[in-house]
């Protein structure tokens, strides 16, 4: 050691009752000794602090509160009984038939879907990761009913490709029915990063893994009436413009046709996109309107309706989800294979959009007259103008392509599919005194 070393080593610890070398060298040398002591000090707090924040960290305790953190939540996959149950809910049971993935099947649409699947003998397996959007009882209230039929829901991400992966090496399905989505017109001004985060990166993550499976599976997904946005040419066409999105969810699931037609284009996925056309029905989502009047009708709670400058008509094309999972299973059933295998594309394969709505508008406030006859209560209504917050006037579908090319043929007025939901709300929630959320 040398002498200078040791000259250092006798430094008095106390600060202020050193006194300082004249020498520079010997000051260098000093300050770097103190500067390391106190880095090693602080370096050992922030280890500390990570080590504190790791153990206490979401994988054990999910953030479902903050749902722009949603994706932080993991799920427990995976092992020999869950591999097994994967392949019992996906096996097919019926001669030509099929078997398929349905994403978002503890959804509305998805939970029907599954069900009217499972019924005629498909395989069928869910998958969803119960995000507190809304109520999540009621998406567990749906998944009971499914698991009563046999069909199994994977809890999980359609972010997580470790998982798809996984679920497509455990089972080759032949389709895909991609309904995982975050929904909702006017949340989208809220929780924009959710909007993106499910329907569009959850979008590619499906896409990549069916891209790469062999032998890549047929996709039906769900798009929406949204992408006319302020398309003003009635009623709406496949053929009409849809670059005028009004809301951050409409441009997101227009978004997702073009996506579509990349993965078509590129690797030969068959992809049909369904344009649905403001679903409605038993079992329903507790965030759209038709639903949350009820709960407020019977709470004898205001309801805000709104309407167009000028006393302007707002109107809906309501589509009975049981016309919707007829055109949903007729998607299913006429997409021809996926041309791909291996993530390389070995010829041209189908790339498909349909309207599938009821070609009816009902003003939102015939809407309201229907429910105050079917609840027996008069609503207490608040007519307001339409907020800027992504809603368009109103929607109308042409749906004589769904028509010729899947057969399809909507046939619940809007009275009666509200008479099915009404009856199903009030057994439901127990006369209206459950909360509905
Ligand atoms: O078909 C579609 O593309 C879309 O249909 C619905 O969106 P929306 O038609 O806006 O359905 P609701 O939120 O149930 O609204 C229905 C009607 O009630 C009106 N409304 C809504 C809320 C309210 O407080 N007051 C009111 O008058 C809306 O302006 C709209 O005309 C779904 O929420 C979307 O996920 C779906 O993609």
């Amino acid at each position: 050691m040398s002498k200078q070393m040791s000259h250092l080593d006798d430094i008095p610890s106390t600060p202020g009752k050193f006194k300082m070398e004249k020498s520079p060298f010997v000051h260098n040398r000093l300050r770097w000794h103190s500067s390391l002591a106190k880095l090693t000090f602080w370096s050992f707090i922030f280890l500390g602090l990570i080590l504190i924040f790791f153990f206490r960290s979401p994988s054990s305790n999910p953030l479902p509160q903050d749902p722009s953190r949603r994706s932080l939540r993991t799920y427990n996959w995976g092992g020999p009984a869950w591999e097994k149950r994967v392949r019992s809910s996906a096996c097919v049971r019926s001669h030509n038939g099929i078997s398929v993935l349905v994403t978002g099947a503890a959804g509305f649409v998805g939970t029907h879907v599954s069900a009217a699947l499972k019924r005629r003998g498909d395989g069928v397996l869910g998958l969803d990761n119960f995000n507190d959007y809304y109520d999540p009882s009621l998406k567990r209230a749906r998944q009971a009913l499914l698991e009563r039929s046999g069909v199994f829901i994977v809890e999980g991400d359609i972010n997580d490709s470790a998982l798809l992966r996984k679920l497509f090496e455990v089972v080759a399905f032949t389709h895909v029915m991609h309904l995982a989505a975050q929904a909702g017109v006017r949340y989208a001004m809220e929780n924009p990063g959710s909007y993106v985060h499910s329907n569009i990166a959850g979008l590619v993550s499906l896409l990549e893994v069916c891209k790469s499976a062999n032998p890549q599976p047929a996709i039906v997904w769900a798009s929406s009436s949204s992408v006319y946005g302020l398309n003003t040419k009635v009623p709406f066409s496949e053929k009409d413009r849809t670059d005028q999105p009004a809301s951050l969810y409409a441009a997101t699931k227009k978004a997702g046709e073009e996506i579509a037609h990349t993965y078509n284009h590129i690797y030969g996925l068959s992809l049909t996109g369904l344009r649905f056309f403001t679903v409605y029905g038993p079992w329903g989502r507790p965030d759209m309107a038709y639903f949350f009047f009820t709960r407020d009708i019977l709470k004898g709670k205001s309801i805000p309706i709104f309407e167009a400058a000028n006393h302007g008509t707002v109107a809906r094309d309501f589509t009975y989800i049981d016309d919707i999972v007829k055109g949903c299973l007729a998607a299913l059933d006429t997409a021809e294979k996926s041309t791909g295998s291996g993530g390389k594309k070995k010829g041209p394969a189908p790339l498909r959009v349909y309207n599938l709505g009821n070609t009816s508008p009902v003003p939102v406030s015939d809407l309201v007259s229907i429910l105050e006859r079917l609840l027996k209560v008069n609503a207490k209504r608040d007519i307001m103008k339409l907020p800027r917050n992504g809603d368009v006037q109103f929607t109308h579908a042409n749906i004589s392509l769904a028509q010729r090319e899947l057969g399809y043929k909507p046939s619940t007025d809007l009275q009666t599919g509200l008479k099915k939901f009404v009856r199903w709300y009030l057994g439901y929630y127990n006369g209206g005194k459950k909360a509905a959320g």
